[in-house]
C-alpha cells in the first residue's frame, strides 16, 4: 500500500530533511507544491485534504492554520512545530515515552521539541520509576547546533562567523518548558539554560542531579541501570553504560545526519554523591525529522527505523 504524504513547509530546514529521508521509499507517494504555490492557502488546503498523512514543518501560527485547513478531512497529521504539544486532542509523538501503540492509533500527533527529547528521555522514566522526585525544580543545561533555529538562525551563524557561543532564552519562558513539565509529570517547570554553538547540527542536554536527591537506593549506578533497562529494546536510544561510557561528550562541526540518541549517567565519587544525566542527539534527527519519520513509520505499520540514519 502506498501512503500519500504532504509536507507542509517542505522548503524549510526540517521539511528538507524529511524529504531526504523519504526519497526513494516506495511506501510513500509525496505530494509536492511548486515553489510559487507552497504558501498559497488554497493549494495547501487541497494538498492537506488529498494526503493520507500531512507533516507540518512550519512556524507555530502556520501549523495552527494548517490544522484548521485540514478540518473536514480524515488526513492524519504529524506536527513538528510547538503549536500542539500540550494541546487537547493531540498525541505527543514520543513513542519511547508514551508507547508505540498510541502513536500507531493516533490521528493528530505533535512531535516533541528537540531539547525536550533529551530531557524527557532522561527524566521521565526515572520519575515514573520513583527513583527521582516529581516535586523538584530540575535544572537543564543544553547546547544546540544553529540549525535548531531554522533558516533564520542558519543565515545568522553563517554570516556572523565570529560567534563562538550564544546563550539565549534569557527571559526564562522558553516554549519547551510546558512539554518538559507535562510529560515528565513534574510539579515545576525546569530551570532551562539553552545555548547555541557554531556547529550546524547536534545537541547535548545535561541535567545535573545534586546530592540531596541521591541516596543508596537511587545512586548514579541505579539511575543508569533503570535507563538501560527501559531502553534495552529501543532501536533508536542507547544507554552508554559504565565502564564503556566515554570520558567526555563531544559534538562535531561536520556531523552527519543521525536519528539515534545516546544517554549516559555520570556519577561523582561517593564523597560528592552527585550525578549528571546527559543526552546527545541531532536536533534535526531524533530532535525533529528523524522523530517525524519514526512516527510516520509506526502510523503506517512499517518498521520504525525504516529510512532512518542510525
Ligand atoms: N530546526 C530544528 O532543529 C527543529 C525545528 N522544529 C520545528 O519545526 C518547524 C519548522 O522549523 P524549521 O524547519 O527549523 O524552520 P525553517 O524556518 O527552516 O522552515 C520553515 C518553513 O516554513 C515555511 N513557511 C512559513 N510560513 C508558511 C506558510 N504560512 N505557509 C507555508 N509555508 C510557510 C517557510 O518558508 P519561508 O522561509 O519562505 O518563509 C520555511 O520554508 C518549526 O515549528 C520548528 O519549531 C522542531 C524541532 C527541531
Ligand atoms: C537553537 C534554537 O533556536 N532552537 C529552538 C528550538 C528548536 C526546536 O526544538 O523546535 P520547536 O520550535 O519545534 O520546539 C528554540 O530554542 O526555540
Amino acid at each position: 500500500m502506498t501512503h500519500r504524504v504532504f509536507i507542509d513547509g517542505a522548503a524549510g530546514t526540517t521539511g528538507l530533511e524529511i524529504r531526504d529521508r523519504l526519497t526513494g521509499r516506495e511506501e510513500f507517494d509525496l505530494i509536492v507544491l511548486a515553489d510559487a504555490e507552497r504558501k498559497d492557502t488554497g493549494k495547501r488546503r487541497e494538498a492537506l485534504h488529498e494526503a493520507d498523512i500531512a507533516i507540518l514543518c512550519l512556524p507555530d501560527e502556520a501549523a495552527k492554520e494548517s490544522a484548521k485547513l485540514a478540518e473536514g478531512s480524515d488526513t492524519r497529521i504529524i506536527d513538528a512545530s510547538s503549536a500542539h504539544r500540550v494541546a487537547e486532542g493531540w498525541t505527543y509523538g514520543f513513542p519511547e515515552i508514551i508507547g508505540h501503540e498510541r502513536i500507531a492509533n493516533a490521528r493528530l500527533i505533535s512531535n516533541p521539541g528537540c531539547y525536550p527529547t533529551g530531557f524527557l528521555a532522561l527524566i521521565a522514566p526515572l520519575v515514573k520509576a520513583g527513583l527521582l522526585p516529581a516535586d523538584w525544580p530540575y535544572t537543564v543545561n543544553a547546547v544546540s547546533g544553529y540549525s535548531g533555529g531554522g533558516n533564520a538562525l542558519i543565515e545568522r551563524f553563517e554570516a556572523e562567523r565570529d560567534i563562538a557561543f550564544r546563550a539565549y532564552g534569557l527571559g526564562l519562558g522558553h516554549k519547551h518548558l510546558a512539554e518538559m513539565q507535562a510529560y515528565a509529570r513534574l510539579s515545576f517547570p525546569p530551570a532551562f539554560s539553552p545555548s547555541v554553538i557554531p556547529a550546524h547540527r547536534g545537541m547535548v542536554v545535561d541535567v545535573p542531579i545534586p546530592a540531596p536527591l541521591l541516596e543508596e537506593r537511587n545512586s548514579a549506578p541505579m539511575l543508569e541501570s533503570e535507563l538501560a533497562s527501559v531502553y534495552a529494546d529501543s532501536s533508536l536510544i542507547t544507554v552508554l553504560q559504565y565502564p564503556d561510557q566515554p570520558s567526555e561528550i563531544l559534538l562535531r562541526r561536520d556531523a552527519e545526519p543521525w536519528d539515534g540518541m545516546e544517554l549516559a549517567v555520570y556519577g561523582g565519587g561517593p564523597e560528592s554523591g552527585q550525578a549528571r544525566l546527559l543526552a546527545r542527539l541531532d536536533n534535526l534527527g531524533k530532535g525533529a525529522s528523524g522523530a517525524a519519520i519514526q512516527n510516520l513509520n509506526i502510523m503506517c505499520g512499517l518498521p520504525e527505523t525504516a529510512g532512518l540514519r542510525l
